[in-house]
Parts: C-alpha cells; structure tokens; sequence
C-alpha cells in the first residue's frame, strides 16, 4: 500500500541487534534482538523507559559503541564489520550527534565552536550558515555564557550539521530545557530533516515529541516493542508539554 511519500533509500537495515555489558552473572543485556528498517530523510523519536536500551542503540547505529551479534547496516557498509579506523571514519563523514549536554567550548563564539568541525569536515557548510539554520544569524559573535540554554543546544545542532552528516543522532536534546525553549530546538531538528534531508533519531522520555515524527519507535526491555507511523507530523512550534 502506497503511503503518498516519494520512494527513499533505506540508509539502516538492522538485524537481529543484541548487546551485552559485563558477563556471567553480573550481565546486562541492554539490547535482546533489535530488527528495524530506516528510510533516507525520515524523522524517527524513540521512545520507552530508562534502561529499555534507546541509548546503547543509538550509539550502537552512531558508530560510538560495538554491538555484542547481529548486524546494522549503513547503506552497503555493515557498521558491525567496521574496524576502529572504519568506525572512526563513518562518524567524521556521516554522523552528526546531539546530547542533552551541550558541550560547547566556553572561551570561544557560537561561530567559533562550529568553525571547529567545520575545518576537519570534507565539504562543509559555512558555519554562519549552519547557525543562521538555527536561527542564531544574529548570535554568531556571542560566547556561550551570553547565550541561553536552547541557544546554546541550536549552536550544538549548527555544530552538528555544519558537515553535511547523512543522519543525526539526539540523545535527550530537550532533557535540561523548559517546553518553550524546548521547542524551539526541536523546530531546528525539524527544519534540517525537511530543507537538506538529514534523517534524524531524537531520544526523549517526553511522548509529546512522538508527534513531529514521521515514526515512533517505542522501546521496552531491550527489544522494539512498538512502532508507528504518524499521518502528518505535527510542527514543533505546536508542541506543549
Ligand atoms: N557501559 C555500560 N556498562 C554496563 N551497563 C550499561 C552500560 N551502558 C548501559 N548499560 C545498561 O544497559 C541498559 C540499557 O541502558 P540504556 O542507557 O541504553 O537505556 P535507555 O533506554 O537509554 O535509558 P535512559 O532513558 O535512562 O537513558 C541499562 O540497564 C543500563 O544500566
């Protein structure tokens, strides 16, 4: 049955995904089996209690942690093949992360701590446009401390997108801001996915977010307990928790 979206590629086949911490007794099994699919461009919230495994598996998927057995696939490559130097590689060119924590550098400006990647980055944007995306044309000059907390997260995603990542990743983006500065930050994530076609991951407890997405995927116990489409997606400037 058509959906009424154009045909996208699959940019995640994820097979059968376990992680393990520790063994013997004292093991944690933080992930017992995630299959899932991921179309190019979509917007994806995670949702599902603390410790049901959302973090192990972004992080599996961002390139930042091993997976115990099964596959994840990133186009053509098998990330669970991937030596260090690979990983290292496929997390310069095509990852993009944001944490709940901004981890801005404080002695330099909002222009400054996107023109930090964006140096190392193969064909990067100009980080005054990367922040005019957030909407901080008129804050590049500022140092973090002259910014507020939503700001401070907008030029974390500047950061972020400044490289032209195929995906970004976000763990808890909104977790240390109030709804109205909270949105804000998820209307950037928003406008990205639409005008340069990032897909986008964005982990929250906050089930209001489920619905700017085009999918929710609800987590439980280590294994994908639930998935669903949303007809429309609801703007984020909408949403009020
Ligand atoms: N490095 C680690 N060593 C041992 N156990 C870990 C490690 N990281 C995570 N875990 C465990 O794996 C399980 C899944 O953790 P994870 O952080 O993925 O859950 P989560 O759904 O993201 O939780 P939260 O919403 O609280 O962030 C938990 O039981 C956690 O304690």
């Amino acid at each position: 049955m058509s959906t009424g979206r154009p045909a996208r590629r699959r940019i995640y086949h994820i097979e059968d995904l376990t992680k393990t911490y520790g063994t013997g007794p004292a093991a944690v099994h933080a992930l017992r089996g995630v299959n899932l699919d991921v179309d190019e461009g979509e917007m994806f919230v995670l949702l599902g209690p603390s410790g049901s495994g959302k973090s192990t598996f972004l992080n599996i998927l961002g390139g930042l942690d091993r997976a115990t057995s099964g596959h994840a696939h990133f186009f053509d490559t098998n990330l669970t093949d991937l030596d260090d130097d690979g990983l290292t590689e496929y997390r310069r060119e095509s990852v993009g992360f944001v944490f709940q924590f901004y981890n801005l550098i404080a002695s330099l400006t909002a222009h400054e701590n996107v023109s930090l990647i964006t140096q190392i980055s193969k064909d990067p944007m100009d980080p005054a446009e990367a922040l005019a995306m957030v909407g901080l044309k008129e804050r590049i000059k500022h140092f973090p401390s002259q910014l507020s907390g939503g700001e401070q997260q907008r030029v974390a995603i500047a950061r972020a997108i400044a490289k032209r990542p195929r995906v970004m990743f976000c763990d808890e983006p909104t977790g240390a801001l109030d709804s109205e500065t909270g949105v804000r930050v998820l209307d950037a994530l928003d406008r990205i996915n639409r005008e340069i076609g990032t897909t986008v991951f964005i982990i929250t407890h906050n089930a209001v977010v489920a619905e700017m997405a085009d999918d929710v995927v609800l987590f439980g116990d280590g294994r994908i307990v639930g998935r669903r489409s949303n007809a429309t997606r609801k703007p984020p400037l909408e949403l009020r928790w």
